[in-house]
């Protein structure tokens, strides 16, 4: 009898794409899964229990392997760092990690960038030797710059309505963002013949994916 898998899986705006992909993999997952507040559900007919996490608290459950797989962007894994394996990306959620200022920005002395990506910020500027004082926010980034908090912005940026509305610019792209699947370490070894059967099921759809979107 195959283990249960419990996948740490983010509610918000990954979800629902998560779920459609493990439905197009052929596995039963029922509709009303994000309907509820229940946060720990059995999905007995896919051998599956989800925990519905804040996103960027998946790759903590996964590492401590209270979840054995979980599905977060790159986003958050590159800002948490956790010790967890990457197995695949998932090729959903698909947005990118830009600066963004006003359009009038100039270089300045005192340079002050606000995120909710610290590591990630701190880690871009002081790659490009750009000396920065970050400021962590935890939502509605793109005002810092409106009303004088910093001078530019590290944040995601999707299909650039946000950032039309706040008469913003994008400056610099830093890296493309998709979801991925990741495991923890332990689990990867002892339930390995169910996480590689997902993977497989999960691929086999990706590449499906991938013929139609080249063939149009
Ligand atoms: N337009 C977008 N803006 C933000 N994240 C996006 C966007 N498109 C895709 N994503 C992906 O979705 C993930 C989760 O975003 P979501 O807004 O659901 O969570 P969150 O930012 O943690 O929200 P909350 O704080 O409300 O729980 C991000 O980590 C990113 O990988
Ligand atoms: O390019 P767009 O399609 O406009 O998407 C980008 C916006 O979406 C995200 O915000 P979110 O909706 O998560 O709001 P929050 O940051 O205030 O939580 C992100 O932080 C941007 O503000």
């Amino acid at each position: 009898m195959a283990e249960v898998l419990k996948v740490a899986m983010p509610k918000g705006r990954i979800y629902k794409k998560a779920a459609q992909l493990f439905r197009e993999a052929g596995i039963f997952i029922p509709d009303d899964v994000d309907d509820s507040r229940r946060l720990v559900i059995p999905i007995p007919e896919a051998n599956m229990e989800f925990i519905m996490a804040k996103p960027v608290d998946v790759p903590t459950y996964v590492e401590y392997g209270v979840a054995d797989i979980g599905i977060v962007g790159k986003d958050v894994l590159l800002e948490e760092n956790r010790d967890v394996y990457e197995l695949l990306d998932l090729g959903i959620a698909r947005c990118r990690m830009s600066v963004i200022a006003l359009p009038d920005w100039q270089p300045g002395i005192h340079l002050r960038v606000a995120t909710k990506y610290p590591n990630v910020a701190t880690r871009y500027f002081r790659e490009q030797g750009e000396q920065v004082e970050v400021i962590k926010l935890n939502g509605s980034i793109e005002l810092a710059p409106l009303i004088g908090l910093a001078d530019r912005i590290v944040d995601m940026v999707e299909t650039g309505q946000t950032l039309k509305d706040n008469g913003l610019v994008e400056r610099e792209s830093i890296f493309g963002i998709t979801s991925r699947l990741i495991a923890n370490r332990v689990s990867y070894r002892m339930k390995n013949d169910e996480i590689q059967q997902l993977c497989s099921q999960l691929e086999k759809v990706m590449a499906g994916n991938g013929e139609i979107l080249s063939n149009s």
